[in-house]
């Protein structure tokens, strides 16, 4: 998979070509500072391991907070858990005092680059595509209180855990667009068409961005939304926590996606199948 440095003339057209090929981009040269990214990564790292993780336990309905990894997802087709655990970060919802500042500060700078990604996916969507969109797609991110920023933390293996356990087994994303800094180690995959599994470029400093279930429902299909998945590490490394943070976009919930599916009937739809509401 080709990086494709944001600073470039060309950037927007080679970016939206990766997404149309693969469901993924992978950006250098990017607004999003590694050392912001850094410091996020570390201080979570702290909040996981010695935090008072249960005073923030989710709220089943509204969805904000600490998932442990006793009730970590399944995803769509699979009989074990991951082996993760995570937190559910929304500007309305309840957040650690300390790392309140940083990570609200990420969420919106991580937001207002979405909308600029949107922009060139627009640009460069051929007519018959971008045509369907109901509204361009930078708007129908703008003011929305739907957009997900998750904190995953992916403990170290301890040997013990189920046969067939990975990190995070093979899913796609739900939501319009999704923007994840490079992890603090590696694992990440993508699964090709021929149904062979690619390793995401990866170093630290890389920003990922992948199309997720609502994009390829707004354009009719024309952008995938890949399988991906984190494998387990080997050897020394199993000893390693690793810990990742996307940024899932969503619309607002009145926003059309198609002539089926607002984005409340579309996520509504995935989560029943999902067996979570
Ligand atoms: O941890 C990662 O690198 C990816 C996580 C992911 O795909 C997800 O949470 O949807
Ligand atoms: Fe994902």
């Amino acid at each position: 998979m080709e990086v494709v440095d944001y600073q470039a003339e060309d950037a927007g057209e080679k970016f939206v070509a990766s997404l149309r090929e693969t469901g993924f981009g992978v950006l250098v040269n990017h607004p999003i500072k590694k050392e912001l990214v850094e410091s996020i990564y570390s201080n979570w790292q702290r909040f996981f391991s010695f935090g008072d993780k249960e005073q923030y336990a989710f709220d089943p309905a509204k969805q904000d907070g600490f998932f442990s990894t006793d009730i970590s997802e399944t995803a769509k087709g699979h009989q074990q858990k991951d082996i993760k655990e995570y937190y559910h970060v929304y500007p309305w919802g309840r957040i650690p005092e300390e790392l309140k500042t940083e990570i609200l500060h990420y969420y919106k700078l991580a937001s207002s680059l979405a909308g600029e990604l949107l922009d060139w996916v627009e640009k460069y969507s051929p007519p018959e595509v971008a045509k369907l969109y109901s509204e361009p797609l930078s708007n129908m991110i703008m003011d929305t209180p739907n957009t997900l920023l998750r904190v995953l933390h992916y403990p170290p293996l301890a040997g013990n855990e189920e046969l067939g356990a990975i990190r995070a087994a093979a899913h796609e994303d739900i939501n319009l667009l999704t923007i994840l800094p490079a992890a603090n180690e590696p694992g990440l995959q993508v699964q090709l068409q021929s149904g062979e599994w690619l390793d995401v470029p990866s170093d630290f400093g890389n920003l990922i961005i992948n199309i997720g279930d609502m994009l390829q429902e707004a354009s009719a299909g024309y952008f995938p939304s890949t399988s991906h998945r984190v494998i387990n590490p080997e050897g020394s490394d199993a000893s390693k926590s690793r810990i990742s943070l996307p940024l899932f976009l969503h619309p607002r919930s009145e926003v059309k996606l198609s002539e089926r599916h607002t984005q409340h009937s579309y996520l509504m739809e995935r989560l029943r199948e999902l067996g979570v509401v």
